[in-house]
């Protein structure tokens, strides 16, 4: 029988090119043909099988990742695959796994921090997967406070080398993916001890395990923390305890790219500046933006379809039903996602750039747009990760109860993705990093510093405190300027208010603490101007396609329009618009879902994404949902006996007996 497409008919109405936005979503035509040939060759492989996940026992689940991530380490070199290409197969596989921080973490940390002898030594060794690493900085007492950390690393002049300990039980190395049945080292953060002294936390390559049996080596103890929120989900990864007890190893173990200690024990800074060190922090936070950007759209594509697919109530006369995405609640609902899984795309990007233009600076010894670089990657990652893991769910609640099954593919991808907002950066500890950073940015405003980057718009703040909107239509809102006026109006306003309130205070940490909260706002208002204005940036390109531009133009406006009216009360309170513009952008908004509305479908065609990575029955390209939510539920294991295990001890004596005394 010749496959139907159910969704054809939406197709049809789209008014763009979708295989330029594809090329547009991808960032390039080059970046398009990769992934889409590494998703196809993942898909077409019966080994990647990942339906089954969430049935799967711990154990059974765990072999299964391993046999996978050996199955794609053996297809890249089979294949001899480049480093983008490997990098894509990889996402394809979609199974959270150690090669996540072997290559995520592990390498990059010993580029950033290994001195060039370290990175020769180590480098070509993980490359090869002669070793496998991991990233073992947080602890059973400490995460965010790095500064808090108890490990001990103790330089021993007599033999030359390093005694590692876990002095505490809560200086166990607590959470690090990887460490708990897989890596064979890892980069250990811990106090370095020289002479007595305390120097602070640094990081230093240990090997855990032998390359021999696997077994760990002594003095060390190892193991798995235990099962995390879902099914299938992040169980997959090995998050780890680990424990030593008078470790040694080699001096030449501790990084040392910017400190060093020399053979007699003496800390001696090198001529690399410390800064270095935040251009890997800028690198792992860039991947979490675009990571954002692909759980959202994956999200995203699946409430689309199914919302297409989806009738509910309004048939007249015996005709069809409603499609769910036809009513307006569902479009005022979905459509910002979508619009926000585009701006996280191209901020995810720009930030790509933005990692580029700072390791350029940090070679030639720049390092003044650091500290605004380092804050910014820190805001963008907490925005774009708890919005997307809100949208996860939002999504899930867009397919109505359906989307709580786990055939729809939202609740692992939901369980997989929320720990985002934990790791690399607690959100709100980001978010208050940000706040200090334009609470500096402010206070050096008077001695003719000018702000760099993303806070450039500070430098205007006078006429900003000052400007009103000129917004009297509701297409007033469709113009760049008077979009840009406003965000940049309400973030350095509430800046500005929080810095006069700060300024109250004698002890100004003390203050900082009380106003935090507002703080946190401040900063969440200076990121989203970031995003909307590097849409804006975006949509000043060149962008060729029938109709991909204006498509584009839609979505950004969607996605500013709805921060302003999900924020008005920030909006209102810092007199940067009138109520009466604030409804006037929600006329807009709704105007701009109908526009929205045919294109729904094209829109997330143009993602790419094949049925294997979307892993739902709801999101099916030809949008055939109901057969296969039917055949679903067949393959689940309680259906493999018509008569459940356990009638015969608990149900039936149930059901047989006769009961005398009851007082139901
Ligand atoms: C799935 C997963 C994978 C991980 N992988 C790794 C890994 O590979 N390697 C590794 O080293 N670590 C890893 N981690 C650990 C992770 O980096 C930490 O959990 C993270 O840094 C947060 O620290 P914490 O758990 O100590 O939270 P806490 O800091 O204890 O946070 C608890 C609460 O306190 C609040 N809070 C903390 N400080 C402040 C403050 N100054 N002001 C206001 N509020 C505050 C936070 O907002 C939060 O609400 C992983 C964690 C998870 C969940």
């Amino acid at each position: 029988m010749e496959a139907v497409d159910h969704l054809a008919p939406e197709r049809n109405r789209a008014q763009f090119d979708v295989e330029e936005m594809k090329i547009v979503w991808a960032g390039s035509r080059d970046a398009f043909e990769v992934s889409d040939r590494m998703s196809r060759l993942v898909a077409s492989d019966p080994v990647f099988r990942k339906d089954n996940r969430p049935m799967l026992g711990r154990k059974e689940l765990f072999k299964n990742t391993l046999r996978k991530a050996a199955h794609a380490w053996k297809r890249i070199i089979e294949l001899r695959l480049n480093e983008e290409e490997a990098y894509r197969l990889r996402f394809y596989v979609d199974e959270p796994a150690f090669t996540d921080l072997h290559w995520g973490m592990f390498i990059p940390a010993i580029k950033g921090q290994g001195t060039e002898e370290q990175q020769q030594k180590w480098l070509p060794l993980a490359y090869k997967m002669q070793i496998i690493g991991c990233y073992a900085q947080t602890e059973l007492g400490h995460g965010s406070n790095v500064q808090g950390l108890e490990t001990t690393a103790t330089f021993d002049p007599q033999t030359d080398e390093f005694v590692i300990n876990s002095p505490t039980l809560t200086s166990s190395k607590w959470w690090p993916g990887g460490l708990g049945k897989v890596s064979t080292h890892a980069v250990v953060y811990a106090r370095l001890i020289t002479d007595g002294q305390d120097q602070g936390v640094h990081g230093f390559i240990v090997q855990l395990r032998s390359l021999d049996d696997h077994l760990p080596l002594p003095g060390i103890t190892i193991g798995d923390i235990g099962m995390k929120f879902g099914n299938g989900a992040y169980n997959s990864m090995d998050n780890g305890v680990l424990r030593f007890d008078d470790v040694r190893i080699p001096r030449n173990q501790m990084l040392m790219r910017v400190l060093q200690v020399t053979r007699e024990g003496k800390c001696v800074q090198s001529n690399v500046p410390r800064q270095l060190i935040y251009g890997t922090m800028v690198y792992v936070r860039q991947t979490i933006v675009s990571d954002a950007s692909c759980a959202l759209s994956r999200a995203v594509c699946i409430a689309t379809r199914y919302s297409a697919v989806r009738r509910q109530f309004g048939s007249h006369n015996g005709g069809p039903e409603t499609q769910v995405i036809d009513y307006k609640t569902q479009q005022a609902r979905l459509f910002p996602l979508l619009a926000s899984a585009y701006a996280f795309r191209f901020i995810g990007e720009w930030l790509k750039w933005l990692y580029t233009d700072v390791t350029g600076r940090l070679q030639a010894n720049d390092f003044s747009t650091l500290p605004e670089a380092h804050a910014c990657t820190a805001g963008l990652k907490s925005l774009t990760t708890s919005a997307t893991a809100d949208g996860i769910e939002e999504c899930r609640k867009l397919c109505g109860g359906h989307g709580y099954l786990c055939s729809s593919g939202l609740p692992e991808l939901f369980a997989v993705y929320i720990p985002s907002c934990t790791y690399e950066g607690d959100n709100v500890v980001l978010l208050l990093q940000v706040a200090r950073h334009l609470m500096k940015t402010i206070s050096q405003l008077g001695s003719g510093k000018k702000p760099v980057g993303t806070t450039a718009y500070m430098g205007r703040v006078e006429q900003l405190m000052q400007c009103r909107s000129d917004v009297q239509i509701a297409e007033d809102w469709l113009k760049p300027n008077v979009v840009l006026e406003a965000f940049e109006a309400r973030a350095a306003r509430m800046s500005v208010a929080c810095a006069q309130a700060l300024s109250k205070f004698t002890n100004p940490e003390e203050g900082f603490q009380q106003l935090s909260a507002d703080l946190v706002e401040a900063a969440v208002a200076h990121c989203q101007l970031i995003v909307v204005s590097k849409f804006l940036e975006k949509l000043q390109q060149d962008i060729p396609g029938k109709g991909v531009k204006q498509q584009l133009q839609i979505l950004c406006s969607i996605y500013a329009l709805f921060l302003v009216h999900k924020h008005l009360g920030d909006f209102l309170s810092t007199g940067c618009i009138t109520a009466k513009q604030g409804s006037l952008a929600n006329e807009q908004l709704r105007s701009l879902y109908s526009q929205v509305r045919p294109n729904a479908i094209a829109l997330v065609d143009a993602f790419d994404y094949t049925d294997h990575y979307l892993g739902s029955a709801l999101g099916r390209y030809d949008g055939n949902v109901y057969p296969t939510l039917y055949e679903e539920a067949w393959k689940d294991p309680l259906n493999e006996s018509v008569v459940p295990d356990g009638y015969q001890e608990y149900v039936r004596p149930m059901l047989k007996q006769q009961l005398r005394n009851a007082r139901l």
